[in-house]
């Protein structure tokens, strides 16, 4: 974290970036408030780094973040940028910046969204403050990312109903959580679910070894408890073909029938749920904070029921991994003597 000349804001610029996350408004609308609140005129880009480069912005007042404390998406809107990885695009970017004498930037997004922010510190001289908002929890530095939780409820929620017909038919399905490369969805849903099996980062080694450990564990369910349902959750990305391969692998390798469920997009969507709209607000003005008290360079992390500042660089760099005590829990729950 470094502290820069102290010095009076008077005008920050706030964009969403990466994939949208359920509570990025609430943070848009506590962070343009609290920032009012404090005499600072704030400016929105959108499109995410595109905003940027191409110079398309909002004036944030209060009655343009009226009422979105409960809304999904972003009323910024949100992007993947191509553009902004190259020289010429940061560039002009910090151009647009410079031009309308923005003393600050906020950027509300994920690792990648924060990665950039990093390298755009060689092209702009202005405090940058990175908000975490990303489903996929995959972010070093802080417990919970904006809209994990919403994530982890929706999921939950559809998997419940799959539970409901995969137990009248007694069949077993596969269902596939985002999450990119990182676990959190996929057991944290699972867990919650109390799936008979979790597929994640940190316990696959390959096709073949999955395999054989579903049909072991398949097996041995039904001889504890009869035929009954059996629920895989699988994080995407990490078995080959993804779910549609795993359930026709499953019935080649054992005949085992198992249906494939993509849950998809309906997993960025949605109110964001009460946890992700305080986690949200409490974000937004902290970063106000830090900006007032002359920190830059820094993401806002949450530990505990306190935010924190964190070195942007670090969070960046390190990885953060799954609890693997739950993870053995949930395993240990599904092998009964
Ligand atoms: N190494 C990088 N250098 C510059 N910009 C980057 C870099 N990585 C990501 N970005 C910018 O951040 C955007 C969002 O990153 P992405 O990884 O897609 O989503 P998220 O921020 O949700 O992880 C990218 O489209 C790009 O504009
Ligand atoms: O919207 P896209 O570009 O298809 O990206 C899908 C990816 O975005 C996510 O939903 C969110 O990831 P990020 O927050 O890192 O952008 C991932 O879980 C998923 O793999």
């Amino acid at each position: 974290m470094t502290a820069s000349q102290a010095k009076t804001i008077k005008k920050i610029a706030l964009l969403t970036s990466g994939g949208d996350a359920p509570g990025m408004n609430a943070a848009i609308r506590s962070t343009t408030l609290y920032a009012l609140h404090h005499g600072i005129e704030v400016i929105g880009f959108r499109h995410g780094y595109n905003g940027l480069i191409n110079n398309e912005f909002i004036r944030l007042d209060e009655p343009s973040v009226r009422e979105i404390v409960g809304r999904g998406g972003t009323i910024l809107k949100s992007a993947r940028c191509e553009e902004f990885k190259t020289c010429e695009g940061m560039k002009q970017a910090a151009k647009n910046l410079s031009a309308q004498n923005i003393d600050a930037l906020i950027v509300i997004g994920g690792d990648g969204s924060f990665a950039g922010l990093v390298k755009f510190k060689q092209f702009y001289s202005g405090q940058t403050i990175g908000i975490p908002g990303t489903i996929d929890n995959d972010i070093d530095g802080t417990d919970h990312t904006i809209g994990f939780a919403t994530a982890v409820d929706t999921a939950v929620n559809a998997i419940d109903k799959i539970r409901d017909t995969a137990d009248a038919f007694e069949r077993i399905f596969v269902v596939e959580v985002m999450g990119r490369k990182s676990g959190f969805l996929a057991l944290n849903v699972g867990v919650a679910c109390a799936a008979e099996h979790i597929i994640t980062f940190e316990n696959f080694s390959n096709p073949g070894i999955e395999l054989q450990h579903i049909a072991t564990k398949v097996e041995r369910i039904k001889k504890h408890r009869g035929k009954c349902s059996h629920l895989i959750v699988s994080a995407e990305n990490l078995y080959p073909g993804g779910a549609n391969k795993l359930a026709s692998d499953l019935a080649d390798y054992a005949a085992i029938e198992c249906i494939p469920c993509i849950l998809g997009y309906i997993q960025r969507g949605g109110d964001p749920v009460a946890k992700d709209r305080i986690l949200a607000t409490h974000m937004g003005a902290h970063a106000i904070q830090e900006l007032l008290a002359g920190n830059s360079d820094i993401m806002i992390g949450i530990e505990g029921q306190f935010c924190k500042p964190i070195a942007l660089s670090e969070s960046v760099e390190h990885h953060k991994g799954v609890n693997q005590n739950l993870l053995d829990i949930q395993e240990s729950l599904q092998d009964l003597r």
